[in-house]
């Protein structure tokens, strides 16, 4: 393909609906509602949500795992519904769970999956992929003699056996000590580098933050923000600021008032601002203008929940109006 017949958008999903049947006296469940969303060609594209938002649901109807109820969705420009096991051919996905047979050799695992796939021997990149994974001197050791980061490198090879132009990863860090999550964020932008368009989605802010050029929300079924990661974490109060006075307030003094700060407790201040709006040390120093003592500061990140509720509500203090901006 030049880069000429290259669609635009990596993926197209037009007003998607899925409503999966009540069963066994189990309500239905209207999963998705009427999902518009396209992922440029090239990008590494985050879909956040709280947990039961619909974001397996649309991975796995992209995938061709779950049928839709309604609308279309579009596949490095092919239609799911037209061409089925072409749109599949062009979608690599790497589940959350590990799903290694623990005796199997790296080598013998990716063979097996371009087998699955059809692909004729010689047309196989088995050892290309040990290599860009890092699993080169592990092709021969069984997985269960493989590190955590090795054994979800290798579930990433397993998704691209069939060189698909995009890539799916579902939770690519969940339960992944800081290291290796560094390794696979690296890994994940060496592949994008070379062409792959990414979509990942995740329960960690700092991962969407420092991977995805754009963001979707999605929460009960619905996109409530879809935005570039600059502009999107600009809007988010994502950051925490909480200072322990020394004497109990009656109420917040009035030089505090422009930062919207919470009284959580009769000692306790809260500030909520977002990362690239909020000056710590204007805060500090305010509070020190007000006469108080302060005894203890800590900062700290909200629950990802929180923000999610502030995407889908927005706000609840506006400090960008506070701050004169
Ligand atoms: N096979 C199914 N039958 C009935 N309901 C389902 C089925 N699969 C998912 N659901 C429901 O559809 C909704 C969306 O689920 P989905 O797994 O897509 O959410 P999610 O955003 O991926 O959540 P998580 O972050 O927890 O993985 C949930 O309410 C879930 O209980």
């Amino acid at each position: 393909m030049t880069d000429r017949d290259q669609p635009a958008a990596a993926i197209a999903v037009e007003g998607l609906e899925k409503v999966y049947p009540g069963t066994g006296g189990r309500a239905a469940k209207h999963a998705l509602k009427g999902v518009n969303l396209t992922i440029p060609r090239g990008s590494i594209f985050g879909l956040l949500g709280p947990n039961g938002a619909g974001k397996s649901t649309l991975i796995n109807i992209l995938a061709g795992l779950v049928r839709k109820s309604g609308g279309t969705a579009r596949v490095w420009g092919i239609d799911i519904d037209k061409a089925p096991r072409a749109a599949r051919a062009a979608i690599g996905v790497v589940p959350q769970e590990l799903t290694l047979d623990p005796y199997f050799p790296a080598r013998a695992a990716l063979e097996l999956q371009a087998g699955l796939f059809g692909i004729p021997k010689a047309a196989r990149r088995t050892d290309e992929l040990l290599e860009v994974l890092g699993l080169a001197d592990k092709a021969t050791a069984p997985a269960r003699s493989l590190s955590g980061g090795m054994r979800r490198r290798l579930m990433v090879g397993k998704a691209l056996v069939h060189s698909p132009p995009v890539l799916v990863l579902d939770e690519p860090t969940a339960g992944v000590d800081v290291a290796l999550r560094q390794q696979l964020w690296d890994y994940v932008r060496l592949l994008n580098q070379r062409g792959t368009t990414v979509l990942l989605t995740t329960h960690y802010l700092q991962e969407a933050e420092a991977l995805c050029d754009r963001i979707a929300v999605l929460a009960d079924g619905q996109i409530v923000a879809h935005d570039t990661t600059d502009a999107l974490f600009r809007r988010v109060e994502d950051q925490e600021l909480v200072v322990d006075v020394s004497a109990p307030l009656g109420a917040i003094p009035d030089n505090l008032l422009p930062f919207n700060p919470i009284l959580a407790a009769p000692q306790r201040l809260v500030f909520r601002f977002a990362q690239a709006s909020g000056n710590v040390d204007e805060m500090l120093a305010a509070i020190r203008a007000a006469g108080l003592r302060v005894a203890s500061v800590t900062t700290k990140q909200p629950d990802l929940e929180d923000v999610f509720l502030q995407l889908v509500q927005g706000p609840a203090s506006n400090f960008e109006g506070a701050s004169g901006r």
